[in-house]
């Protein structure tokens, strides 16, 4: 018998159901290979909330991606990713798609290109439940489609399941998606943006909704996103980007109070407050590295006001700052000479 919502066992809150190791991913261009994303480690436990949080082009996706094993085949992968145990880069390519939506779901930023526009939500995610074996047969599926409707928080299950995508509106269609993300009581949901294309007020409804369901369903949800304000929001934990690497990470409550790395004091810096008078924003100075450019230091410090020379000829490592947070930058965070 198929399991409503309410049902599922929680998980062990403390079970690591997403463990990154030492992630590398590279594309091949013409003439070389383009590094996207280097030495990215980070775990993520049953009912915890990671957010990768970067500007455009840092490598969020490319990390998601790679975790989901989407990256393509231009894309040399190396390091680790478990998953609830299970090591995902090793995997034959059918083991990897039985994962995918079963053990591990992609809520992507656009809803609309995760639903086919020419078929009936409720027969898409009824779909979903039969493929995975998540239902016993045709009817418990579309009951099960009708409750992770209603679970979603669309008002009207009923019409949504007869409805097609383009019937809806774009929050609704995100709560159709993370119904389908949700269906097969996933360990690890990836949400890459999920608010971005959505207006403000629906922003924050999707963002209730995703931590309403994980208070529920005790999934470890990994979080991409360029927006402070959405990781303050939902983050247990943040692993701040920048080009292709972390530079800080520890509990989003301690990271974005007192910063331990200049990028992300910078990006803070560049929030706007009630206060903020027109044209007193502090953006970041400079621009964003490009695709492909190489650093023998640190990758900031061209754009970093505490930059020293050491900086730009020694690359920094992520070292632990305080009891559970790391960050890459020696000279806010001076250690003792041997
Ligand atoms: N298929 C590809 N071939 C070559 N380079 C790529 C490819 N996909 C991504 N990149 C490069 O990898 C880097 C990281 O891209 P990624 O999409 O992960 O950034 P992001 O932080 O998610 O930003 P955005 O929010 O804009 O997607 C970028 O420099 C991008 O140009």
């Amino acid at each position: 018998m198929s399991q409503t919502v309410q049902e599922i066992p929680a998980r062990v809150a403390s079970a690591e159901a997403l463990r990154v190791d030492d992630l590398a991913v590279s594309f091949a261009v013409h003439g070389g290979q383009v590094h996207a994303v280097r030495s990215v480690s980070f775990h993520v436990r049953a009912g915890q909330t990671l957010v990768l949080l970067g500007e455009s082009g840092s490598g969020k996706s490319v990390t998601a991606r790679a975790i989901m094993r989407l990256h393509g085949r231009r894309a040399k992968v190396t390091g680790r990713v478990e998953l609830s145990g299970r090591e995902v880069l090793a995997l034959s390519d059918p083991d990897v798609r039985a994962l995918r939506g079963s053990r591990i779901a992609l809520v992507p930023q656009d809803p609309t290109a995760a639903l086919d526009p020419l078929r009936r939500v409720g027969a898409q995610i009824t779909e979903v439940l039969l493929l995975h074996r998540a239902a016993p047969d045709k009817k418990a599926a579309q009951a099960r489609t009708r409750e992770l409707l209603r679970a979603v928080g669309i008002p009207d299950p009923e019409r949504a399941y007869r409805s097609f995508p383009h019937e809806m509106s774009g929050g609704m269609r995100q709560r159709v998606v993370i119904a389908m993300g949700i269906s097969c009581d996933p360990d690890v949901i990836i949400a890459d943006e999920p608010t971005t294309a959505l207006d403000v007020t629906v922003q924050a409804q999707i963002l209730d909704l995703f931590a309403e369901l994980q208070g529920r369903l005790n999934t470890a949800l990994l979080m991409v996103t360029h927006d402070v304000h959405v990781a303050a929001d939902v983050a247990d934990l943040v692993a701040v980007m920048y080009a292709g690497r972390i530079v800080e990470t520890g509990p989003a409550a301690d990271v974005l109070k007192t910063p331990r790395h200049p990028y992300t004091q910078a990006l803070l810096d560049a929030l706007p407050t009630p206060q903020t008078a027109r044209g007193e924003l502090h953006a970041i100075a400079g621009s964003p590295p490009v695709a492909g450019q190489e650093f023998p230091g640190c990758a900031f410090a061209d754009r970093c006001t505490h930059a020293l020379d050491t900086c730009r000829t020694a690359e920094p490592r992520l070292v632990e700052v305080a009891p559970g947070r790391r960050a890459a930058c020696p000279v806010l965070n001076p250690t003792e000479a041997p």
